[in-house]
């Protein structure tokens, strides 16, 4: 008797027959295309993968039936079941055809929801690192979430938003319905908790209930038989019994015999995926899940993950060598190298880093290379960086008193028994080997055979088919020797994170639209801007330096019509738009709240809002203010007493729902309170208060100019705001004492210097008016000489 299982992967799909032991008879691989209409985005077509799921399957039915002969004919297999990859996002109309190709899995169109979807701070997000981790592009629910703001035809005809398995399922039995394994770790769902419903209301797509498939199946547990086109298609048997499948990396678990409490898999590839099962329920800060039930009842799997290895040592072989350099020869090399590369680091972040940093913005670094280092260092650096890397999960993990006794590895890593040795060493755990290296392939075959009552459950199954290849264990004195290298590693990314995210924010504004920025296109560059990139919307006085900023503060608008008074700003050449959010409490001020930057955001998608919140309890607003589109959320030192660890914390929860932080110091207030701060790369922008915050039309400080020059000249590519008194006088001062960012109200909006007509005076011949759906225009003409009077500085200021 046989199963079939079948992998779809992101750039095939493999298919496999089994026998009942879990050797692999026969198997066939069929390739599908994906295209990349945009950089980040990538699609694939729905009908490639019915195509290449009836080919993988036939050839290998047909090699199979060659092998074994009389042996083996279509009665003798007992059921087929099928992986996918996960959190590909598929589109339905009424008769169940897609709308659209695909999002694949890796497509990062909806980082903007994402960041939505944290800034929630609903219950189902303790799955992200405990509710403080960002939320990835490449869920369910930010992709579903894209769909409805950029495609609204699409959505409103989509009867069924389903995932790439479940369009599979569909095709092969005629049943709609989802993986527990899918929902529970890619859409929010909960067997605990149920459906996220509250975190669908918040985010204004609660119809996604109704569009997902209505019935959820466990992996393992039948989907139904083939019906006549589909056995036809696949070259089986109508009737033959489909099992319910998963995502590819969770299947592949069961495929490495990972079921009990204390397993852990590792899925290696161009990336590493951590997967446990643990005993009960933990979150926290820097994993994901646990999601329980996601891959067998009662268990809870535990998710940690580095976004770049095997393509590391792919890219330095590729990249910095030559193609033909075989592995093995750089691992002979390697080899010959102590522990420890004679004091050479690799910090592994080539491509971000997605646990336990979360950390988009940070990048790879090889640090201590001297003349002496060979090839051989350079490559086993790498293998070793990629090993701590994967340690500190593992100490992530034990944080929540998660230990793993043992490790089964599958993938391109397996390839090199002095990698495989190196993992076991630095983490001090066995690895395990087994004989099938396609793990998500035979995880499917087990849940085939549990579904066909071959065994009674999938434990059972997978400690019958899944054999060990051979235990690495770790050597004592070795992980001894790794401690001193690892603890240099795990201290490259706090020395580095300043650098890159410094870097990152350069390069953002080197480039606006795909020209390169300079002070002269001021008054040309446009506003459309990404909310998280507020920084590109101004112009640079030089690629390393900061950029110039012209913030209008809403504090000196006319409140009663804010949106043409922001539009009007932004027609007069103002950059950013400056809202000050007072609670009453810490200023003698009760201003302006989320609800009202809700209906601003709604009216300005693009606009870069820089939200000063002068209020007690900043961190209590953090979820609130981004909820409603803020795109900076700058807070006190004052408030928390300038500490450094809390303002920490605050910086920290601000960057995960998705905005930028900033630091406020009022006039009295010394530079040296957010010296460390500003050192660790923890905030994007430092504002000096050039007034008693609370009220527009004060006259500025000029004591607080020291504290921008001092500022300065320790930080001499940091964001320095300053905002208070800034008119055409006093911008040259604070931009000669080191300010980049100017924050202008009554100098902007004030009627001394812009004329106010009532609407009904507006007249044809006005061309120069501005003409909104609000109570007042401008005339932007006058405003714009407003506006260039004060940026004058930015075109004199020596870079
Ligand atoms: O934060 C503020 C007051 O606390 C205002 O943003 C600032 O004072 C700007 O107003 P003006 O340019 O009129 O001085």
């Amino acid at each position: 008797m046989y199963l079939i299982g079948v992998d779809g992967g992101t750039e095939s799909l493999r298919a496999g027959v089994y026998d009942l032991t879990g050797t692999l008879v026969a198997s066939s691989s069929s390739p599908y295309t994906t295209q990349y209409p945009s950089p980040g985005w990538a699609e694939q077509e729905p009908e490639d993968w019915w195509e290449a799921l009836g080919k993988a399957v036939r050839t290998a039915v047909h090699e199979a039936a060659t092998k074994k002969g009389a042996g083996f004919s279509k009665e003798h297999i007992l059921a087929v079941c099928v992986d996918t990859t996960c959190c590909t996002v598929v589109a339905l109309d009424a008769e169940r055809v897609p709308l659209r190709p695909a999002l694949l899995w890796m497509d990062m169109r909806s980082a903007d929801q994402a960041a939505a979807v944290a800034a929630t701070g609903d219950i189902a997000l303790k799955v992200n690192g405990d509710g403080q981790s960002p939320v990835s592009a490449e869920w369910m629910v930010p992709k579903s979430l894209w769909l409805k703001q950029n495609e609204p035809e699409v959505w409103d005809k989509a009867v069924t938003i389903c995932e790439y398995q479940d369009y599979i399922n569909f095709r092969l039995t005629d049943r709609m319905c989802a993986s527990v394994n899918n929902a529970s770790v890619r859409w929010h769902y909960s067997t605990a908790r149920g459906w996220p419903s509250s975190l669908l209301k918040s985010l204004g797509i609660s119809e996604l209930l109704s569009k997902w498939p209505q019935e959820l199946l466990a992996p393992g547990e039948a989907v139904g038989k083939l019906h006549s086109d589909a056995a036809h298609h696949l070259g089986l048997l109508e009737g033959t019994l489909l099992a319910q499948g998963g995502a590819d990396a969770f299947i592949g678990m069961l495929g490495l015999g990972v079921v009990k409490p204390g397993q852990l898999a590792l899925l290696t590839g161009s990336s590493h995926l951590q997967l446990g099962i643990a005993s009960s329920e933990m979150h926290g800060q820097g994993i994901f899940g646990t999601y329980p039930d996601a891959v067998l009842p009662g268990a809870h799997v535990v998710e940690g993950g580095q976004t770049s290895t095997g393509s590391i040592v792919n890219w330095f072989k590729r990249v910095i060598l030559d193609s033909t350099v075989e592995y093995g020869v750089l691992d002979r090399e390697a080899s010959a190298v102590p522990i420890g590369c004679e004091g050479l680091s690799c910090l592994d972040h080539f491509q971000g880093n997605r646990t336990p940093h979360t950390d988009a913005l940070s990048r790879g670094a090889l640090v201590g290379l001297t003349l002496k280092h060979s090839r051989g260092h350079v490559f086993r650096c790498l293998m070793e960086g990629i090993a701590f890397g994967t340690r500190l999960i593992l100490e992530t993990m034990s944080a929540q008193s998660y230990c793993p006794e043992s490790i089964a590895i599958a993938g391109g890593a397996t390839k090199s028994l002095l990698w495989l040795q190196i993992h076991a060493d630095v983490c001090n755990v066995p690895f395990v080997l087994t004989k099938d290296i396609e793990a998500p392939m035979l995880g499917c075959a087990i849940l085939a055979s549990v579904c066909a009552g071959v065994y009674p459950n999938v434990p059972t199954a997978a400690n019958a088919m899944v054999q060990v290849d051979v235990v690495i264990q770790p050597n004592a004195q070795a992980h001894a020797l790794y401690q001193q290298p690892y603890e240099q590693y795990k201290g490259l990314y706090t020395a580095l994170k300043p650098t890159f995210h410094r870097n990152i924010l350069s390069q953002e504004l080197a480039i606006v639209d795909g020209r390169v920025n300079d002070c002269t296109s001021l008054s040309l560059h446009d506003h459309s801007v990404q909310r998280s990139n507020c920084f590109t919307t101004a112009a640079s006085i030089g690629t390393s330096s900061p950029p110039c900023i012209l913030s209008a503060s809403l504090l000196a608008a006319d409140f009663s019509c804010l949106s043409s008074e922001i539009s009007a700003a932004l027609a007069a050449g103002c950059d950013w738009i400056h809202i000050d959010m007072f609670d009453g409490s810490y200023v003698d001020n009760f201003t302006i709240g989320p609800p009202v930057l809700k209906a601003l955001r709604a009216r300005h998608p693009n606009v870069c809002f820089d939200c000063h919140l002068a209020v007690k309890d900043p961190a209590h607003y953090v979820k609130e203010v981004a909820a409603a589109g803020a795109s900076l959320m700058t807070f006190h030192a004052e408030v928390l007493g300038g500490d450094t660890k809390a303002m920490q914390e605050v910086a920290g929860a601000i960057r995960a729902a998705g905005m930028r932080p900033g630091i406020a110091l009022a006039p009295e207030t010394p530079a040296s309170v957010v010296m460390q701060l500003l050192k660790c790369g923890d905030v994007d922008l430092v504002l000096c208060m050039t007034v008693t915050p609370g009220f527009g039309g004060q006259k500025l400080i000029p004591e607080v100019l020291n504290k921008v020059s001092e500022l300065r000249r320790v930080f001499p590519d940091v964001n320095i705001q300053v905002d208070g008194g800034i008119n055409a006088s006093t911008s040259v001062l604070a931009v000669q004492a080191g300010a980049n960012i100017l924050v202008a109200g009554s100098a902007v909006f004030s009627p001394a210097s812009v004329i106010m007509y009532p609407t009904a005076a507006v007249g044809a011949g006005c061309s120069s008016t501005l003409m909104t759906a609000g109570f007042t225009n401008r005339d932007v003409k006058i405003l714009k000489s407003a506006v260039d009077a004060i940026k004058s500085p930015f075109f004199h200021v020596e870079s």
